[in-house]
């Protein structure tokens, strides 16, 4: 099967990237984590139904014993509280250290779960099998695993690389065109951080893409994960350059921080705004030229996502959530900001004023 390696100095593993794949789960668990005799695989509410059964069967008809866990999926429940409530079903089930957790679901499963792999017994082996394209190009590689607590996102968590990454693009055909778009912005943000060939493949190929071709898709997912493999290569634990997937993300976590969590925008919604008012904070900055705003607006648009918004928090709460972004140094906001289409810089004397004037291009 196709494969992507991640290699890390004290872990490696793949991600298999295969129309299909999902029905060998059983050979794909077993095969990276030999001792995995059981699991809980962990879904979540709007995937179970169409696809926890035949995973379940496959894992089971290769001897893993598998208590399936549906767990609920939006950001308020992405908390403290789902996790415990996966704790004592592994403690019920008697899971061991050389057992596995599963996840089967979009980012909000991914980082629940897997923060739950995490620190059960101080940590036990997990797959991620994401079936959201943003879960897929994004949140399922690289280990970042977490919750959501009211000051902010994900300042709950911590890092567990996964035993493999199990991708099945057939799975798409069920998500609906809303959460396709989303994870789009993950892949724009790719472009615009590493490659800005993959930034117009994705223009030139929406239509092929949001009509779920199918070769198309696995094109997609597969320059995708590339990237996001090699940023964690070179940088597991984001002590520099893997912040550069945090493009547009200290905006787009504020946006999702003030208004309760999802119930007006999406992780990729927000962003999509986040990385329309980072590029505009760069071009107030004369970091890169006006030409590059334009362009990822047009991007985020020809794929459908929110480039301005009529639904932001006042400046002052935008701000305070932003001062407690996991990139702040000495009370300092820190950005990821864009010189040219595939180039990045970040800076740490972004200014109050400076922040305010981005999320005025933003703001409807
Ligand atoms: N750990 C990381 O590196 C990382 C990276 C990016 C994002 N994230 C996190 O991921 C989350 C967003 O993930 P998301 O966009 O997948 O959202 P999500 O987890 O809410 O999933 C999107 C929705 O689609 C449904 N769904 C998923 N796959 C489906 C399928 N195949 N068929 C039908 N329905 C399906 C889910 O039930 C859910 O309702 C955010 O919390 C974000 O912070 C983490
Ligand atoms: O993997 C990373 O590193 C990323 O920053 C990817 C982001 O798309 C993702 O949303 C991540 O969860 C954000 O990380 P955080 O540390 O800012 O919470
Ligand atoms: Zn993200």
């Amino acid at each position: 099967m196709p494969t992507v390696d991640l290699t890390l100095p004290h872990h490696r593993y793949d991600i298999v990237i295969e129309p299909g794949c999902l029905m060998q789960m059983g050979d794909l668990v077993r095969g990276a984590i030999p001792s995995a005799t059981k699991a809980v695989l962990v879904t979540d509410e709007g995937v179970e139904p169409h696809h926890a059964r035949p995973v379940a069967k496959a894992m089971e008809a290769q001897g893993v014993e598998t208590i399936v866990a549906v767990i609920p999926v939006s950001e308020k429940k992405k908390n403290l509280g789902t996790v415990r409530t996966l704790y004592d079903i592994m403690l019920e089930n008697k899971l061991e250290r050389g057992h596995a957790l599963v996840t089967l679901g979009g980012g909000i499963c991914g980082d629940v779960a897997g923060f739950a792999a995490a620190t059960y017994l101080r940590g036990i082996p997990f797959v991620q099998c994401p079936t959201s394209l943003l879960a897929m190009v994004d949140a399922s590689v690289g280990g970042k695993t977490g919750v959501n607590v009211p000051q902010g996102k994900n300042l709950i968590g911590a890092f567990h690389q996964p035993s493999r990454v199990v991708i099945d693009p057939e799975v798409l055909t069920t998500l609906s065109e809303r959460e396709l778009r989303c994870g789009l912005a993950e892949c724009l943000k790719h472009g615009v951080i590493r490659d800005a060939s993959l930034f117009d493949w994705i223009v030139d190929n929406a239509d092929p893409i949001l009509s779920l071709d199918m070769p198309t898709l696995v094109e997609l997912v597969r320059r995708n994960v590339e990237i996001k493999a090699s940023v964690v290569m070179e940088d597991e634990k984001e002590a520099g350059v893997r912040a550069h997937l945090n493009f547009g993300h200290t905006f787009a976590h504020a946006i999702e921080a003030t208004s309760q969590y999802g119930t007006k925008y999406k992780h990729g919604e927000a962003v999509s705004l986040g990385m329309v008012a980072a590029t505009a904070f760069a071009v107030n900055r004369k970091l890169c030229p006006a030409s590059l705003l334009d362009r990822v607006i047009a991007g985020c648009e020809a794929v459908g996502l929110p480039t301005s918004s009529d639904y932001l928090a006042p400046d002052i709460m935008l701000l305070k959530t932003m001062s407690m972004d996991k990139k702040v140094r000495g009370g300092k906001i820190r950005l990821v900001l864009p010189v040219q289409m595939g180039q990045i810089e970040i800076i740490g004397d972004a200014t109050a004023d400076e922040v305010i004037a981005a999320w005025d291009v933003v703001r409807k």
